[in-house]
């Protein structure tokens, strides 16, 4: 469980965090989404104890991060996989931290073969591909048998086996019951992946809750109607409080109402219907919308028309 109240950080004139509560509760995965700079990090950081809030709390298994006897076991957290001296291997990197935390090197070899480490585990970190540091973040991170996970981008620079193996393993880890805090910006991982959502956008939040609930909240449940009297169903409707829209002869979308009950009253007025169809937004759509006030760093359009020599426009970070 982690919880954070009011929690702030500023760096001299820059608000990072601005003031936000949560709860990421044991038991599923939340991801926790939002735009290049918007506070993901700084967040992280400051519940591992590595950031000092300018303001408010978080804990973790309800203590500060730093005020637990053995921290390992509490939060085991992937902040910055390139974090390790790249002239040792894997496995004395693991062994060494095993023995600052009186932790048994028998851990050392179950998190090596749960990541996928064994063939290289002797090897220089500093040879390691992406992937390979982002498996030693992870075995780093469960080396405690942590209760809760913190997980900055883990499937960054992951091939799409490797991407499914961190989503098979948080799942597992959440169904055993740990709390599971894990950054992305996939939104197709995310949405296949975790339970809950935490948005932020500057520093604030921006949504909170479960995946489908925060996509409704901001798409608003829709639905899609065929029919051949679509201008009597459409007064109908209306007249029940739904918006009305009509992208072609026949065919209405509804924002407001939902498919049970544009069913009822279809029936109700002996109406036929060809279609109905509840609609939902995707995450990424859910994710843009939010976040579309809330971007720090945002690309300059493609211009489709340009020459093929000019047409590759790179985005331009302000
Ligand atoms: N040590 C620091 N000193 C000054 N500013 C910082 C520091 N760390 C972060 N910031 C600023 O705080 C803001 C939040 O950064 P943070 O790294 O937490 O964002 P993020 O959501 O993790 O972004 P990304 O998705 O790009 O990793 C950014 O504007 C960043 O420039």
């Amino acid at each position: 469980m982690i919880e954070a109240q009011e929690l702030t950080k500023r760096y001299g004139g820059k608000t990072a965090v601005d003031g936000v509560s949560f709860t990421i509760a044991p038991g599923s995965v939340t991801g926790f989404l939002g735009p290049n700079g918007a506070g993901k990090s700084t967040t992280m950081r400051m519940i591992m104890g590595l950031d000092r809030p300018t303001s408010g709390t978080v804990t973790v298994n309800g203590k500060p991060y730093a005020e637990h006897r053995s921290p390992l076991s509490e939060a085991g957290a992937l902040l910055d996989a390139k974090a390790v001296h790249p002239g040792r291997s894997a496995r004395f990197h693991l062994r060494t931290m095993a023995a600052t935390h009186h932790i048994p090197a028998s851990r050392v070899s179950e998190v090596i073969e749960m990541t996928g480490l064994a063939t290289v585990a002797g090897k220089r970190v500093g040879g390691f591909s992406l992937g390979m540091g982002q498996r030693l973040g992870i075995a780093s991170a469960l080396l405690g048998d942590p209760r809760t996970l913190i997980l900055d981008e883990p499937v960054n620079g992951l091939d799409p086996e490797g991407v499914q193996w961190v989503r098979r393993l948080v799942r597992s880890l959440a169904e055993e019951g740990r709390t599971v805090f894990l950054s992305s910006h996939l939104m197709s991982e995310m949405a296949q992946t975790a339970d809950q959502l935490l948005v932020i956008g500057r520093g604030r939040i921006l949504a909170a809750g479960p995946v489908q609930q925060v996509i409704d909240s901001v798409s608003g449940a829709a639905v899609r109607v065929r029919s051949p009297h679509a201008a009597d169903l459409a007064a109908l409707v209306a007249a029940d409080g739904a918006v009305v829209s009509s992208p072609e002869p026949g065919v209405l979308e509804l924002g407001g109402i939902d498919a049970a009950r544009v069913g009822d009253i279809a029936c109700a007025h002996g109406i036929a219907l060809h279609e109905l169809s509840p609609r939902s937004a995707s995450l990424e759509e859910a994710y843009m919308s939010l976040t579309q006030d809330a971007v720090e760093y945002r690309s300059t359009a493609t211009r489709s028309t340009a020459p093929p020599s000019t047409a590759a426009s790179k985005g331009t970070n302000r």
